[in-house]
């Protein structure tokens, strides 16, 4: 199944992040760059799958865009306020729009208080939509209708965590997320845990949800299957980076950057070409504490040339709309349009680098 897109407001976005920086000092002063210069936007309605190798910065972009964290530099900005250096009690009203699910449906549930006590919490903390507290009655209600939202049964307000597979954790834990209607679901590898099963069925609730409810989602997984089954757009990171962004059947199917192409390959059954992919990606990613000059992904890029290794690319959008960090993209990744990647396939980078 694919998610229908829902009509996208343009004016506005409900989530814009501008230059978007995260360092952490590492010791002997050295800094290391979770993010470095994240600019994006999400429209009401969109859900924007984020992509990318473990550590290149997919988990800390979301915590910077909920105001988990406070980012180190640029902005984020929410519904057209600006939340990045928000003190927490003027935070506090607008979290409710800004839930996150995380990945770990375990860690999140207080394993000694049952599922109704751990998804009436938010609904105690917070106001109500017209001001004052939620009443018993009002918050029994909500409680029941949570778990008819979720697909679990009433009996399950009170039962405790433990007695709940993995994936029906992850439905108390949307439920939780879900219980002051957000507008904003930032979800980090909700998935990713569980049975291969169970995940099409969080999938497709994630799905069903975002349709009902009329959410916006900030998806980060590693999946590739799953970032296309729900995403509108996908972001592809690298190094703390945006290097690919567009629409998800465009970037997915027609990759124009080799880090997106590679990815694709990397994936046991391609979601999205069967011919002529190109290589798995060899190597590791390099340290964000000392990234590589130029392009970051020049040392495993089969398609590098002598500027990649001295000239940074900066995001630019090319004739179909998306955004790309490459000096040299590569529309629809065909191999004979990606020079030394037949090579590479057979041998990996070293050997297959064109040289010049
Ligand atoms: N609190 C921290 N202190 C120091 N370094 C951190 C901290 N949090 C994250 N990092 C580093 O920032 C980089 C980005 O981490 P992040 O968790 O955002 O990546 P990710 O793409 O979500 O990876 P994964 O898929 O493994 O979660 C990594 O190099 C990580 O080690």
């Amino acid at each position: 199944m694919r998610v229908t897109p829902l009509p996208v407001e343009t004016s506005s976005p409900l989530i814009e992040t501008h230059d978007l920086r995260m360092t952490y000092r590492v010791g002997r002063g050295r800094v290391l760059r979770a993010l470095d210069g994240v600019s994006l936007a999400v429209q009401a309605g969109e859900v924007l799958g984020l992509v990318g190798e473990s550590g290149c910065g997919k988990s800390t972009l979301g915590r910077c865009m909920l105001r988990l964290v406070r980012p180190s530099g640029g902005r984020v900005v929410f519904d057209g306020i600006d939340i990045t250096a928000m003190p927490e009690r003027r935070l506090r009203p607008l979290r409710q729009d800004m839930q996150m699910v995380f990945q770990d449906s375990y860690a999140a549930l207080n394993p000694r208080r049952p599922v109704g006590d751990l998804v009436a919490e938010p609904l105690r903390v917070h106001s109500a939509p017209g001001g004052g507290r939620r009443n018993g009655v009002e918050i029994a209600r909500r409680l029941v209708e949570l778990m008819d939202l979720v697909g679990l049964p009433q009996a399950a307000l009170a039962r405790y965590p433990h007695e709940f597979s993995g994936g029906q954790r992850q439905r108390i834990n949307i439920a939780r997320a879900l219980a002051l209607s957000p507008r904003l679901v930032v979800a980090d590898e909700p998935v990713a845990a569980l049975d291969v099963s169970i995940q099409a069925q969080i999938v497709n609730l994630f799905m069903d949800l975002r349709d009902r409810m009329g959410l916006t989602y900030v998806f980060v997984a590693h999946d590739l299957a799953v970032v296309r089954q729900i995403s509108t757009r996908v972001a592809v990171m690298y190094l703390g980076a945006i290097v690919e962004l567009g629409e998800a059947d465009a970037v997915l199917h027609h990759p124009a950057h080799p880090y997106t192409a590679a990815l694709i390959a990397a994936v046991p059954e391609p979601v999205a070409r069967t011919d002529g992919l190109p290589p798995p990606l060899r190597g590791d990613v390099p340290s964000p504490i000392a990234p590589p000059p130029g392009c970051r992904f020049h040392p495993r890029c089969p398609a590098m040339r002598d500027r990649c290794s001295v000239d940074p690319p900066v995001l630019r959008r090319l004739p179909d709309g998306r955004e790309v960090a490459c000096h040299y993209p590569v529309l629809g990744a065909e191999p004979d349009l990606m020079p030394g990647l037949p090579a590479f396939l057979a041998t990996g980078p070293a050997a297959g680098r064109p040289r010049h």
